[in-house]
């Protein structure tokens, strides 16, 4: 499993391109028949992806970084299905698994498979963890049964709609919320006006995109910005004190995970406009 070291906010100023990529981009992800895996030690997130195409994946725990006898031991996981239909099964119990729908693992799950219904056609799995002190029921929360919110306009090139699936709104966890936001066609803008959150961190991985198109990731201190190019199926971490927000070429989706001390959503330092340099 690859490491991630965070900077502070001082050594933040001082980074290369590519040494802000190698801190904060995820290119590892998707890869078919694989569990690739980034432990961050921003609120300790394991960011990974399980895309099996021919072969069943098994979630297990590495043991040089986790020192457990299985993954969940002592973390809860959310995953997201992006790709085709497919299955999940949590000690024997499966629960099917169509495009958009989440699942949440609760901590104390022993064993965690991922299954394809069409090999030639996979389901791609994309999840996110954080440690948890308390074991919580895992949860099948479908595409229908996520919150929708709209956001945004036209004018402003920012229409959105937040599909929030992972919230004490719909399930309790112990630190996990998570949800998926679609950006209109012809909107480029997310998460603009920008925020932070002291009180916890994100992780955004960012899809629908073509070879061609990306997204210009914005992060760090609202007063003192910078950019990372971010493409199709790549994630980027974020870290309390930064703001995270970005442009695209053209219209995409991503999903925002996130982990800390508070879980309500609408729990953000609003930035004004006029003050992001
Ligand atoms: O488009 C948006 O705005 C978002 O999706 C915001 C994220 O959900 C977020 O940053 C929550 O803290
Ligand atoms: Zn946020």
């Amino acid at each position: 499993m690859e490491v991630r070291y965070s900077p502070d906010k001082n050594g933040f100023k001082k980074m290369t391109t590519d040494e802000l990529r190698q801190s904060f981009l995820i290119e590892s992800l998707f890869v078919k028949n694989e569990v690739p895996m980034v432990y961050s030690d921003i609120d300790r997130s394991i960011t990974g992806s399980a895309v099996p195409a021919g072969k069943e994946l098994t979630l297990t725990a590495s043991k040089k970084e986790m020192a457990a006898e299985f993954f969940c031991e002592r973390r809860e996981v959310g995953v997201l299905n992006i790709g085709n239909k497919g299955k999940i099964i949590l000690d024997g119990a499966e629960y099917t698994m169509n495009f958009r729908d989440a699942l949440y693992i609760g901590r104390g799950t022993k064993e965690v498979k991922f299954l394809s219904d069409d090999p030639d056609k996979p389901a791609e799995f994309y999840f996110v963890s954080y440690p948890a002190h308390k074991e919580y029921p895992s949860k099948h929360i479908k595409y229908e049964d996520a919150i929708h919110r709209n956001l945004g306009s036209m004018e402003s090139s920012n229409k959105r709609t937040i599909h929030q699936y992972i919230l004490p709104e719909i399930l309790p966890t112990c630190q996990l919320a998570m949800g998926l936001t679609e950006l209109e066609e012809g909107c480029v803008w997310n998460t603009m006006p920008a925020h932070t959150h002291q009180r916890r961190s994100e992780v955004y991985m960012y899809f629908n995109l073509s070879e061609d198109d990306f997204v210009v990731h914005l992060i760090g201190d609202p007063k003192e910005t910078r950019h990372l190019i971010i493409r199709d199926r790549q994630a980027v971490l974020s870290t309390s004190w930064s703001l995270h927000s970005g442009c695209g070429t053209r219209s995409y989706s991503f999903i925002w995970a996130m982990g800390g001390e508070n879980q309500a959503f609408d729990d953000m330092d609003h930035i004004p406009m006029k003050e992001l340099r």
